[in-house]
């Protein structure tokens, strides 16, 4: 038992989740005080780390301290309990979206130095550029991950199946990659047989400069490098824009430029010069005067020609009208906005992105705002053939069925930064052509690659402790839940190789006897999997961290129509536990529909879900009895929620995310009061639950009557709290009642 006082830390984060903590908060932290279990918020949102990260620019009472680096310390410790929320992983755009918010509001904070200048200016750009990208979840998952649809919500889809997009054999959406020069046809992978520091170096012509310099490897550590090289990526690219229009598919391009966010927003930018090509070539010199970055989308050349002279912005935009005539059809982010795939690299992130494709049909969006076969270009080669698989199966055997299909957990790799985590500042795009060596303290070079100018190299590295935990976790998984467990590892990967020496020796360190276990490449899992799964059979995925990151809304999106209702679990390492909330993103499009029409959409699902195992976590910690039996009686709750299906509806005038909490708290109270474990929790919320029931009527009513007209909360990444709590807590009769608990 711990002797710290019992505490859940709750992230306070972006967005949608951000604006439904102003609802749901107040409620879990009067019913959590009862049991003597504090809950406090830690600001982790993209506004709170900048200003935790420009305190010299901020007057004292400006100032906040960075939650961030105070949860990363935490997540190492044992008493560690974190709930953990989605938050913004920015790209460029959004970054500079959020400073310039917080310039208007008052924060002297500098401006994003595109291109810095002096040392001042490129201690700045390091700055932004640790906040932007992943800069969170990789500082707080201090353990590998645990990801799957709780029995109750998989019942509960299965018994009320979401809408799925029919499946014909003559659907002619494809994924589309390259056949060479990609990551995956010049990865290198090493375990280092000793401890040892290696540098990164790039020899050109005789020169040498260093990219990376001491970084230090443990023994047993892995490493793959790897390069794209840009000129086959931009004939890909070039073939695939050709390609598309004979066939009448849209061109759409598929990247995760937050997590990757150094590699991929350089191939999106290739994209967007790719598809717009006449006009980049055309007007280079405007464009370079401009400060034109086309890795920011197009979105960045739309809003820098403003500044032009009409003529010649009329001559851009009718050079840009052309590419789109003749160019193939392009994916839309939101057509009647005239919003592209290629707008901002953020807007389309491959996780969700392909799993809502492949449950619509395989279509997306045309500049008419009608749904039509796509070209999916995910250029790498490394998970773009679970997508092509999972095409195929549902072009061979029609739409999957939610209302048998079976689930695929998974357990994922993704501790102590682990693979691509740790790539960040590992990935470069190369200034001069040359090789680029990886050379350890004797000087002895451990991997190299022959490089281009432009090409994009890249480090990634996995220690040898996440991976014993991996493959434990797995084990432990496959036996608690009696399925079968499949490692989607391609042997002719050379990083996968590597990790498949370490899955064959320490899966023997287990007690495997009874339990089904293969190693299987990503493309016969995918097949594997499907195949158990229209049998109504569960087949666990224990995979890579980009794999985890794919399989877990491809997944869930298909069975339960979204990955919000995922458990997300993370056993850290040393002993805490770490919650996520779902296994979804911030969901920007809630927000805009919240500002415009007062309906948030938002379904909390996965709060709900994570808070009841972060009490259970606590209340076993701190053999707290009270704890547990918030924790069994909130999961009750949930049941009852799931069954009512008091889900928030997705259109304005019916139960949205507030009125999906009042559900929960009166769910709860009910079985805190039904309870006979504990008399005076049992006395406290018979009343709450009372209060609650005869006031239904008059609650709901407050709330739906809220919604239905603009919102003011008063700001986007950085709302004003009272704002923001007034326009979510619109019942006075729901919130006295609440009060009435603290
Ligand atoms: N763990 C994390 O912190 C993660 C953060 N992100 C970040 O989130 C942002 C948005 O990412 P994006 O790729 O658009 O993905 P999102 O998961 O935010 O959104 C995709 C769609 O999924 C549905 N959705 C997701 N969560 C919920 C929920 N709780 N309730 C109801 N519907 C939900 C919504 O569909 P509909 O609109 O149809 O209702 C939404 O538009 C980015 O900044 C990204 O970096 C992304 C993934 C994970
Ligand atoms: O870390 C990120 O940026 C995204 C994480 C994510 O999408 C996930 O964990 O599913
Ligand atoms: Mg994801």
């Amino acid at each position: 038992m711990s002797t710290t006082s019992p505490k859940i830390f709750y992230t306070f984060t972006d967005e949608a989740p951000a604006l439904a903590t102003y609802s749901l908060l107040p409620i879990v932290q009067a019913y959590t005080k009862s049991a003597g279990v504090a809950v406090e918020t830690k600001d982790i949102s993209l506004s709170g780390r900048i200003l935790a990260n420009f305190s010299e620019f901020l007057s004292d009472n400006q100032k906040i301290s960075d939650a961030l680096a105070e949860l990363g310390q935490l997540a190492k410790k044992p008493e560690a309990n974190i709930v953990k929320l989605p938050n913004i992983s920015a790209s460029i755009p959004q970054l500079k979206g959020a400073i310039k918010e917080l310039q208007e509001k008052g924060f002297a904070i500098p401006d994003y130095p595109d291109e810095p200048k002096s040392d001042k200016e490129k201690s700045i750009k390091d700055t932004y550029d640790k906040i932007k990208g992943s800069a969170v979840n990789p500082v707080l998952r201090e353990g590998n991950s645990d990801r799957r649809a709780p029995k109750a919500v998989k019942a509960y889809a299965q018994k009320h199946p979401h809408k799925m997009g029919a499946w014909s054999a003559d659907s002619k959406s494809h994924v589309d990659s390259m056949s060479e020069g990609d990551f995956y046809s010049s990865e290198k992978s090493l375990t280092m047989e000793n401890e040892t520091t290696v540098d990164v170096v790039l020899v050109s012509r005789g020169n040498e400069t260093i990219l990376k310099s001491g970084l230090k490897l443990l023994e047993g550590e892995v490493i793959d490098c790897s390069k794209m090289s840009i000129k086959a990526l931009v004939d890909f690219l070039a073939q695939a824009k050709a390609d598309a229009k004979p066939k009448g598919v849209l061109f759409s391009i598929h990247l995760k430029a937050t997590m990757m966010k150094v590699s991929d927003p350089i191939i999106f930018g290739h994209a967007v010069k790719v598809f717009f090509a006449p006009v980049f070539e055309k007007h280079a010199d405007t464009f370079n005067a401009l400060g034109v970055n086309p890795n920011n989308g197009f979105g960045d050349v739309l809003a820098k020609i403003q500044n032009l002279p009409s003529e010649k912005r009329a001559e851009i935009e009718k050079d840009i009208e052309l590419c789109y005539e003749q160019g193939p059809d392009l994916a839309m982010v939101n057509s009647d906005k005239g919003i592209t795939n290629l707008h901002v690299p953020s807007d389309v992130i491959i996780d969700a992105s392909m799993p809502a494709m492949i449950r619509t049909s395989g279509q997306m969006w045309n500049g008419e705002g009608n749904s039509q076969d796509t070209k999916a270009i995910i250029p790498d080669r490394s998970y773009a053939g679970v997508y092509q698989a999972t095409i195929d199966f549902c072009k061979e055997n029609g739409a999957l069925d939610p209302a048998t299909m079976g689930s695929v957990p998974n357990v994922g790799l993704m501790a102590q930064k682990a693979e691509e985590y740790g790539s960040h500042d590992k990935t470069f795009e190369i200034p001069a052509s040359g090789t680029v060596e990886v050379r350890d303290a004797s000087g002895e070079v451990l991997i190299s690659h022959e490089v281009e100018a432009g090409d994009i190299w890249r480090m990634c590295q996995t220690k040898d402790a996440p991976i014993k935990d991996w493959v434990k976790l797995a084990v432990t998984r496959a036996r608690l839940s009696e399925t079968p467990a499949v490692f989607w590892l391609d042997e002719n990967r050379a990083h996968d190789a590597e990790l498949i020496k370490k899955v064959n020796i320490y899966l023997p360190e287990h007690d495997t006897d009874g339990l089904e276990i293969h190693i299987m490449s990503p493309i016969d899992a995918t097949r594997f999997s499907l195949e158990r799964i229209v049998k109504g059979q569960d087949t666990i995925s224990v995979t890579g961290n980009v794999l985890r990151d794919y399989l877990t809304d491809l997944f869930p999106i298909l069975e339960v129509g979204t990955s919000a209702k995922m458990l997300s679990i993370v056993p850290l390492m040393n002993g805490g536990g770490l919650f996520e909330t779902g296994a979804g993103g911030s969901a920007p499009k809630h927000v805009q529909q919240f500002v415009s029409e007062g309906h948030l959409r938002w379904d909390s699902l996965g709060e709900f879900l994570a808070l009841a195992v972060s009490l259970e976590h606590l209340g076993r910690m701190y053999s707290n009895e009270e704890a547990m039996l918030l924790s069994k009686t909130l999961d009750a709750a949930t049941s009852v929620w799931l069954e009512e299906n008091r889900s928030p509806a997705r259109v304005v005038g019916k139960l949205d995310n507030r009125g999906s909490h009042f559900y929960l708290a009166k769910y709860w109270a009910e079985k805190l009061a039904d309870q006979n474990e504990n008399a005076l929790l049992k006395e406290k919320f018979q009343a709450i639950a009372n209060s609650l029931s005869q006031n239904e009527e008059k609650i709901l009513t407050e709330l739906n009557g809220a919604q239905g007209s603009p919102q003011d909360i008063g700001g986007y990444f950085k709302p004003e709290e009272k704002l923001a709590s007034k326009a979510m807590r619109p019942s006075e009769t729901f919130n006295e009642i609440i009060a009435s608990l603290v």
